[in-house]
């Protein structure tokens, strides 16, 4: 993904009119498929400042799918009488630096960080290891189990990045899922597991916190079943790093 950032220097008589004209060049944006997102701000310092930053799935996407596609004339035909006040139209790379600020905690600081986990992890496997779909894959479990998948958890949920350091990484976890055969019946009952775990050892129960920990969870078993077909073998990927998605906690 790549994104542009265009500055405009519109005046302030202006105004009313560019907005206008790029909410009618957005809904080209909205139906490009080479457009990932876009946000048009106005500077509160300085009004005539404006930033368009819009996300392309590529460079070459944007300059010669979206240039040369059917959704270009329409946006340029809104757009084409501020061309002259643009001051900067370039194409940026994101960089490893960004995340949440301080007034946003992690899901690890929300769920109650590593104790949670452990009598999270140490409920559920309890329970994992009388289900009768669930026994023969996790019969000869390692007693360490629980504990390394809280881990896991803590890592991807914002906590310390310990598996990574101490437990050999995404390439460990995925390499204990290689050629189990999971069966989609035995991954929803793990999911079942987790959440009645879940409410049993009291993790937050705001919509906000189940909804981006039920997401996880969905993706990963997902993949867990994925990894554990024939024929995969172990591979390197960076380690997920989950967050609140479209909604942050709520503090009414
Ligand atoms: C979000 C989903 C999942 C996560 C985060 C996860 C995490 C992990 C981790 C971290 C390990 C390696 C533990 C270690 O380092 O020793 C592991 C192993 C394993 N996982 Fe998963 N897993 C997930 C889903 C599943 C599912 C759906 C199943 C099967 C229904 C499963 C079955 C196993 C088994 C059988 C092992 C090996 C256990 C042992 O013998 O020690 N996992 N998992």
């Amino acid at each position: 993904m790549i994104v542009e950032y265009i500055r405009y220097r519109v005046p302030t008589d202006r105004a009313p009119e560019f907005e206008a004209s790029y909410a009618r060049a957005a809904t080209s944006l909205a139906a490009a498929p080479q457009c990932v997102d876009y946000e048009l701000s106005r500077c509160t310092d300085e009004p005539e400042s404006y930033i368009l930053r819009i996300t392309w799935s590529s460079a070459k996407d944007h300059l010669e799918g979206f240039r040369g596609g059917e959704h270009f004339a329409p946006f340029f035909a809104e757009i084409k009488p501020f061309v002259g006040d643009i001051e900067e139209m370039r194409h940026y790379e994101k960089t490893p630096v960004r995340g949440d600020g301080g007034a946003v905690p992690s899901l690890y600081e929300w769920l109650g960080g590593s104790e949670a986990l452990e009598r999270l992890t140490e409920a559920f496997y309890r329970e994992v290891l009388k289900d009768d779909l669930l026994i023969p894959l996790f019969g000869g479990m390692d007693p360490q189990h629980p504990q390394h998948v809280a881990l896991w958890l803590g890592e991807v949920f914002g906590g310390p990045t310990t598996y990574t350091d101490h437990h050999g990484g995404y390439r460990h976890m995925v390499s204990r899922h290689l050629g189990r055969g999971i069966e989609e019946k035995q991954r929803r009952r793990w999911v079942s597991l987790l959440m009645d775990a879940a409410d049993e050892v009291g993790l937050p129960d705001d919509p906000e916190f189940r909804a981006a920990f039920a997401g996880y969870i969905e993706w990963g078993t997902r993949l867990a079943v994925i990894n554990s077909r024939p024929g995969v073998d172990a591979y390197d990927a960076p380690m997920p790093k989950w967050s609140w998605g479209g909604h942050p906690p709520y503090r009414g």
